[in-house]
């Protein structure tokens, strides 16, 4: 008994035990593959924001001439507006535009919204914006770009003249653009509530009913703390586009774009077939980290943006690139190894702990098998000699009162000789069954060896020990057992009971030899009957 006890394994608790140690193993090791995969997305990041930075670069210094152009020309521009000695005489407005022929310096009057930005009421006269601009019209030609950047410059008025630059084509589409009804107009991003710094800025005009889209790059003008008018230089949205396509160096998964300070669309996105439509709400977000830091970096689920700010043209880069797209980079090669090798490990301790906890419980099974068959016998099922006394022995301190039931199959010996072994086995089977049939579930039930049994009944005096000893003779004695071979054995069995309170100070042990004593007297008297204390009792 000891023995088996000393090594039985509480299974559940093992097992649980089993549980917790891969759960701690399975999230120590999650825990540290997701510290490495932060640690490549920082890393990825960074390479976003560096490449993000490097095409920003390229931007600002191709754009850098016409941005310093552009504040040169507004320089120049104040200046004339305020110096009195101004060459050349003022003549005026009617009279340069009849001059428009030879110098095609003006264009015509705008229809301008004079309520949206438009004001005829403005104090500083005409006549010092014609000044300014006879005096800046040879500058003109040079602020262009043409080999970079082609573009073209213009003046606007906000008392509603429009004094356009070289190109008539640009000077109609932006007469086109300044329609009253558009709400897109420059104007609005140059007045000071919008533009408190006046700092120039790129923005897009849409031009109605045209294919064209103008890039503005203006800068405000303003005389005498008025503000006057708009100096601008006019690029195609298609030379902008170009502008972004050549500042982008080498092979990049990303798709770029460039927006003005609004986040409206300055360009078509480089990298066409990589670009992915922004919502409103995520260029609002955008817009949000922008106006805390000059770059930054969000991820929308599987899209991730990086963007940054134009230094001086107050307008926005912002590339995007989806899961798949980072995968063909190099941090998206180490990411999907890392995802790679987490699977793998996952799934090796998945095996694992099947195999170790399929281990435990065969052996818990061994265990429970070799105890079972250490205290049963195996051919009957009832417990063997040793389970029978150890059972009886736990069972006997809480039942002072019980009687025990000796049971010896009547001429055994001959079934074996007649029949065979195989069926002295079946007849050793089918009495277990009726000797249990004819007991209550707490009695117990032990084979002490060969045909001979032992019952014993908790709380039972010896009266009742007779009745239950006379009802399992017949209930033997009338169940006889059906052979394969057509034969139907009879089977009978002698018993001798005694109980406890007939020799309160015998120990167990002594009862069953009383008993073991009245069964051998039983036999002597002629065998299927039972025995109690020396008498007889016949059934
Ligand atoms: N088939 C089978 N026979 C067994 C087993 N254990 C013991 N025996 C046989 O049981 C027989 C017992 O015979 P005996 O002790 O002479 O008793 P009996 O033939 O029943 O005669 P009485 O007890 O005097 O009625 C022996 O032949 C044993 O070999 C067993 O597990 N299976």
């Amino acid at each position: 008994m000891a023995l088996a006890n000393r090594f039985h394994l509480p299974l559940e608790k093992t097992l649980r035990v089993i549980h917790l140690c891969f759960i701690f193993v399975f999230l120590l090791t999650t825990f540290l593959f997701w510290q490495q995969g932060k640690l490549f997305n920082q890393g990825y990041r960074t390479s976003q924001l560096s490449h993000l930075e490097s095409v920003v670069a390229r931007l600002e210094s191709r754009a850098k001439y016409t941005m310093d152009s552009l504040r040169y020309l507004q320089r120049i521009f104040i200046d004339a507006m305020d110096d009195p000695l101004f060459p050349g005489s003022v003549r005026a407005f009617s009279e340069i535009i009849d001059q428009q022929g030879s110098a095609p310096l003006w264009g015509s009057e705008l229809p301008l919204p004079l309520k949206a930005g438009f004001s005829p009421n403005i104090a500083s006269p005409a006549k010092y914006e014609l000044h300014a601009l006879r005096k800046i019209q040879d500058f003109f030609p040079l602020a262009g770009d043409a080999k970079n950047l082609p573009a073209d410059i213009y003046y606007i008025s906000r008392q509603g003249k429009y004094i356009a630059s070289l190109s008539p084509e640009i000077n109609s589409l932006l007469v086109r653009s300044y329609h009253p009804r558009s709400k897109e107009g420059i104007f609005i991003l140059a007045s000071p509530l919008l533009n408190p710094q006046r700092q120039p800025f790129w923005t897009r005009q849409n031009i109605a009913r045209a294919q064209h889209t103008l890039i503005n790059s203006a800068v405000p003008i303003d005389f005498h703390g008025e503000w006057i008018g708009l100096l601008g230089i006019a690029i195609t949205g298609e030379n902008i586009t170009t502008l972004l396509n050549d500042s982008l160096s080498g092979q990049t998964q990303s798709a770029y774009q460039l927006f003005d300070g609004r986040l409206h669309p300055l360009t078509a996105a480089a990298g066409e077939l990589n670009h992915v439509k922004l919502t409103a709400a995520q260029l609002a977000l955008i817009s949000k980290k922008l106006a805390a830091s000059a770059q930054g970096t969000l991820r929308f689920w599987h899209v991730y943006v990086t963007f940054g700010m134009i230094p001086g043209t107050q307008s926005v880069l912002i590339s995007t690139q989806t899961l798949r797209q980072g995968l063909h980079e190099d941090f998206g090669h180490f990411s999907a190894l890392l995802v790679m090798m987490w699977v793998i490990f996952v799934l090796l301790l998945w095996a694992s702990h099947r195999m170790i906890c399929r281990l435990v419980r065969n052996m818990g099974t061994l265990q429970r098998e070799m105890h079972w068959h250490a205290y049963h016998d195996p051919l009957t099922s009832a417990r063997n000699r040793r389970g029978f006394f150890e059972k009886t022995a736990q069972l006997s301190p809480r039942y002072k009162d019980y009687t025990l039931i000796q049971i010896d199959l009547d001429r055994f010996k001959k079934v074996n000789d007649s029949f065979g072994h195989q069926a002295g086995d079946s007849v050793l089977v089918h009495a277990t069954q009726y000797i249990q049939q004819a007991i209550r579930s707490k009695d117990v039930l032990g084979r002490l060896g060969g045909e001979e049994f032992c019952v014993y009944l908790p709380d039972t005096h010896l009266e009742a020990g007779i009745a239950v000893a006379v009802r399992i003779k017949k209930q033997l004695e009338f169940s006889p057992l059906a052979l394969s071979n057509g034969s139907v054995l009879t089977i009978t069995a002698s018993l001798g009971v005694a109980a406890h309170s007939e020799h309160p100070h015998y120990s167990l042990e002594q009862i069953q030899s009383l008993a073991d004593e009245r069964l051998y007297r039983a036999k002597l008297r002629g065998r299927n009957q039972v025995c109690a204390d020396g008498e007889e009792t016949q059934a």
